[in-house]
């Protein structure tokens, strides 16, 4: 039986040119804070959205968008055909109670990643060029990670956006952690979702997901264009040998800081020299 925690990709048209791939919604969730859509847009197709409660990143997956909002116009933006190219991606950040389009300049995969306007902000580009990349981890760990929106970065309000490759072999999101109490400084509390994509796309990760009481506790494998839902607890990934692992992160809270918590059973694995 599939994970309540596991979403399988679907392909429904949803306007001319437009096909939704992903929709998962606080309201058909077990999410307070995140949201998160994924479209696929044939050339010429445009999708709008108006923002009510909401504030969204808008981020050029795959091919090239323009983006509208009010006066702002950002035309052509995106860098890659695929995610594993592994280039920083361009995204654009619009807040609650404003409109937006995105229209395919170049057919397009566009994710939609949004979480409560806590404040009003700007609407503005997030340009590849600004988009900071790390390289966390050591041994089997090793994984390459894109802050997209950190929360360093005050451009929203709540939203947290990152993207995360992960070499056949290793595991990311490792030792796992947990973000899923509101107890700054120790730890903050913010849901998650996972995005994922696979190099060769036949391929699939395993991800468990779990809590400390194991009240949650759902081992999946992972497939193509799959998503996860973390509304609390570890949530580790590993990659098996031949495969390149890519997901897109959207986390959001009642405060906008990223303070994990790792399990003290695997935190030793940080002390090895
Ligand atoms: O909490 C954030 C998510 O679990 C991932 O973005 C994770 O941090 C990626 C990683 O460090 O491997």
């Amino acid at each position: 039986m599939t994970s309540h925690l596991l979403r399988k990709p679907q392909s429904q048209s949803i306007g001319e040119g437009i096909t939704l791939i992903q929709e998962v919604l606080t309201s058909d969730s077990p999410l307070d804070y995140v949201g998160f859509k994924l479209i696929d847009l044939a050339v010429g197709a445009v999708y709008e959205q108006p923002l009510e409660q909401d504030e969204c990143c808008i981020v050029a997956l795959t091919g090239k968008i323009t983006v509208t909002e009010g006066e702002h116009r950002f035309e052509g933006i995106g860098t890659r055909e695929s995610v594993f190219e592994k280039k920083p991606t361009d995204s654009v950040f619009v807040s609650g109670g404003a409109s937006f389009t995105v229209e395919a300049v170049t057919p397009a995969t566009v994710a939609l990643c949004y979480s409560p306007a806590v404040e009003p902000r700007p609407t503005k580009l997030l340009p590849a060029s600004g988009v900071g990349v790390v390289h966390r981890g050591k041994y089997n760990n090793q994984r390459m990670v894109h802050d997209i929106l950190p929360d360093s970065d005050p451009s929203a309000s709540s939203l947290l956006v990152v993207e995360v490759y992960t070499e056949g072999g290793n595991f990311s999101s490792y030792p796992p952690h947990k973000h899923d109490r509101d107890l700054l400084p120790e730890e903050s509390l913010l849901e998650e979702t996972y995005y994922h994509e696979l190099a060769p796309k036949q391929g699939f990760v395993f991800q468990r997901v779990y809590t400390d009481d194991r009240s949650i506790d759902e081992t999946m494998a992972v497939e193509h264009r799959n998503v996860v839902i973390v509304p609390a607890g570890y949530h580790p990934v590993g990659v098996p040998d031949g495969y390149t692992s890519y997901y897109l992160n959207v986390m959001a809270g009642p405060k906008r800081v990223w303070k994990f918590y790792n399990e003290p059973d695997h935190e030793w694995i940080l002390n090895r020299d």
